[in-house]
């Protein structure tokens, strides 16, 4: 009806206008000022408003609206069953397939009770319009809007390719399209204890509010540790493939002070795991922090760097960067650590606050053959998974030893 209402307006109007225009050749004088009354009686008496949002915020502008981008992805979400041409593309280094509407002939949204019509223009400068009535003024602009960008925002996370960053010795980081394959089901490890990590994932997620609410920044620490080979990396992929989140890998031997560490620290983003593997192997462990004028600085470990000068990243400023002012940069951020030596460790470094979960990570039992057996050989048999594991009881198996051979 409203639809209705709205062409047979705009058609009246158009007829007006061309009568205007006619009689304007006879009078141009007085009909010129009836115009500009009419004009002004019309915009009071239309009661509908127009609101564009255009591709880009100017012409010759690089920079995309970002509200263009949220509002596709709402519409496409909402509308794309009764679209008819598709625009395909692919998620997750060619993993999935979508379909985004290729042009919209008309969206009419409900919120709140208030109507709502979308449409959109093509060409030298693509824009989406809304239009709605002025007595809904406030249900749009104040809680609609914010809705449609909302959710478009939440479709884009999802889709995002993800990617993995690694620092330079520039001390910038460099990256790369995160295709790990690993996945909770695919980790081979106890069941219980699998569950405990999600679960707390999983709050760690919902937990912005609780953060700001006790005046804590928005990170999560965890310490993985255990014999090689037995899934901390494998870990850590599960963990941002499902949080959705980019990895930032920081190779900490080749920063080369905290001023550096610092800087690398705010160039990460939030929605994303700060990992040092290898935690043991990057630090020159004192087993206690130092004062401040002779803390040790860390030093490579490896044969072939020691001609080479050493970081002179300290504990301190390794601490700092966990939980210092500067951590405060960013938020909902997830911190790694990985070692194969949890008893070296300096206590400082992995008290809870700093490192929230210790979770180790073990050698084959009962429970974790059946996840590997599954994975590698599609094989469920009881009877099998009850003999291994007696085997592998008695000796010290890893799951990578299980997967490599
Ligand atoms: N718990 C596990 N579940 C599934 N696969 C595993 C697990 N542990 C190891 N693997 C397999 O073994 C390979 C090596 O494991 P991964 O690199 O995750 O171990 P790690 O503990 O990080 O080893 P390191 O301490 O040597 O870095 C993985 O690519 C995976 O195929």
């Amino acid at each position: 009806m409203a639809k209705m209402s709205m062409s047979k307006l705009g058609s009246n109007i158009g007829t007006i206008m061309f009568v205007l225009a006619i009689l304007k050749n006879w009078f141009p004088q007085e009909l010129g000022d009836i115009k500009r009354h009419l004009q002004r009686l019309i915009r009071y008496l239309y009661p509908y408003i127009t609101v564009t949002f255009d591709e880009y915020y100017h012409v010759n502008d690089f920079v995309r609206n970002v509200a263009y981008t949220a509002i596709e992805r709402y519409l496409n979400a909402h509308f794309s069953p009764r679209a008819k041409g598709f625009r395909g593309g692919v998620i997750g280094g060619c993993k999935s397939v979508f379909l985004d509407m290729d042009c919209y002939e008309e969206a009419i949204d409900e919120f709140e009770g208030a109507k709502i019509w979308w449409s959109s223009r093509d060409g030298e400068m693509p824009c989406f319009k809304l239009t709605f009535h002025r007595k809904h003024k406030d249900i749009i602009t104040q809680r609609y809007l914010q809705h449609v960008v909302d959710e478009g925002r939440a479709i884009s996370i999802q889709r995002r390719q993800r990617r993995l960053y690694t620092n330079t010795a520039k001390a910038t980081w460099t990256c790369i399209a995160f295709d790990h394959p690993s996945t909770f089901d695919t980790l081979a490890m106890d069941p219980k204890k699998k569950e405990d990590i999600l679960n707390d994932l999983i709050t760690f997620m919902k937990s912005e509010y609780y953060y700001k609410s006790i005046g804590k920044t928005w990170k999560r620490g965890y310490l993985l540790y255990g014999p090689p080979g037995t899934g901390k990396t494998s870990m850590i992929a599960a963990m941002a493939n499902f949080l959705k989140y980019d990895i930032y890998d920081l190779e900490l031997t080749s920063v080369e002070d905290n001023t550096t560490l610092r800087k690398l620290l705010t160039h990460t983003s939030s929605k994303s795991i700060i990992v040092i593997e290898d935690i043991d192997c990057s630090l020159y462990l004192t087993g206690q922090r130092k004062k401040k004028k002779d803390e040790v600085p860390v030093k490579k470990v490896d044969a072939m760097d020691k001609k080479k000068k050493g970081s002179e990243v300290t504990l301190s400023g390794l601490l700092n960067f966990i939980d210092g002012l500067w951590s405060a940069c960013g938020s909902e951020r997830i911190i790694v650590f990985t070692t194969n030596h949890v008893e070296k460790l300096d206590p400082a470094l992995v008290r809870s606050g700093r490192m929230d979960m210790h979770i180790e990570m073990s050698y084959c039992c009962f429970e974790t053959f059946k996840v590997l057996a599954k994975n590698y050989l599609n094989i469920e048999s009881h009877e099998l998974f009850a003999t291994v594991s007696q085997l592998l009881e008695e000796t010290n198996i890893t799951p990578a030893d299980v997967a490599g051979s």
